[in-house]
């Protein structure tokens, strides 16, 4: 079980590029406690990949404080991270890949190193359960967008992490591939019960995954609404169907909303025609 909380108080974040301040986000404050899911949903620029550099270490704070586990955060073991492009290493097989956290991880390297076999079979089991049994011992460039982002969900969780970072995770795929994954993570998650931040642009994702939702304003980022998402689990893919499932989405469209790029349609016709 993790024990491992963030809490974010009045923190802002900046850039300084060639002489000129940047200021990413302002002023945002989050309580998420131990094992909570949480989706970080806001217009493209708004600073959500910032914060998770900020959680993850890689980024202090200019002002605010900001704790993980009631410390400072720091680049560390305890952390899975997983981005949209899957970064498993071409000339490992995906079981070698997955195994990988653990050969660095400062809680388990020495044991993993002494006995490797329980480890090993922990990793299959996971594979298995995520369908890639059968794909253990291929390379990551024989299978699929979709199986690979699989295996980095899997990678990311090895070594039992108390927290769990994803940014845009299933971006780069197709419908039907995302659906199944939101599942995959959804069990991962049931499971292990790491504290999850996801960052996405896809409101259902966030709604059907999450306990808590984030809505932030574009740049420099803000909170601008916390949404408890009360609905049992395991959520399922009929749920996504319901119109409370639905009610949830547009009101937090509502939100988003008035911040994205205007098309006018009627004019775009008339030009195309
Ligand atoms: N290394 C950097 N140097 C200067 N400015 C940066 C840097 N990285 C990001 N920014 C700026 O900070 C702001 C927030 O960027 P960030 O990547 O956190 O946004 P985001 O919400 O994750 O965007 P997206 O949804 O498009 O991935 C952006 O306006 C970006 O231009």
């Amino acid at each position: 079980m993790s024990h491992t909380g963030i809490d974010l108080k009045g923190v802002t974040l900046r850039y300084t590029a060639k002489g000129q301040v940047v200021e990413a986000v302002r002023d945002v404050n989050m309580d998420i406690t131990p094992g909570e899911f949480v989706a970080i949903v806001g217009p493209s620029g708004c600073g959500k990949s910032t914060l998770l550099k900020l959680i993850s270490g890689l980024m202090p704070a200019a002002t605010g404080t900001a704790t993980v586990g009631g410390q400072a955060p720091r680049p560390s073991g305890q952390v899975g991270l997983a981005f949209q492009n899957p970064s498993l290493l071409l000339w490992r097989t995906v079981l070698q890949n997955v195994l990988l956290p653990l050969e660095v991880s400062p809680k388990h390297k020495a044991a993993y190193r002494r006995d490797p076999a329980p480890y090993m079979e922990r990793a299959k089991r996971m594979l298995g359960a995520v369908g890639l049994g059968d794909f253990m011992h291929k390379h990551p460039w024989e299978l699929s967008g979709g199986m690979q982002q699989r295996a980095n969900l899997v990678r990311a969780l090895i070594h039992q992490p108390e927290i769990l970072l994803l940014d845009e995770p299933f971006g780069a795929l197709d419908a039907f591939t995302r659906e199944e994954l939101w599942l995959a993570l959804q069990a991962l998650w049931m499971g292990a019960k790491p504290t999850v931040i996801l960052v996405t642009h896809d409101l259902r994702e966030a709604v059907l995954l999450a306990d808590t939702v984030y809505v932030m304003t574009p740049r420099p980022g803000r909170i601008d609404v916390q949404r408890h998402i009360d609905l049992p689990r395991p959520r399922t893919l009929e749920d996504t169907f319901t119109e409370t499932f639905s009610d949830i989405v547009h009101e937090l469209r509502g939100h988003i909303g008035g911040s994205r790029t205007r098309i006018r349609a009627e004019e775009l016709m008339e030009v195309a025609s």
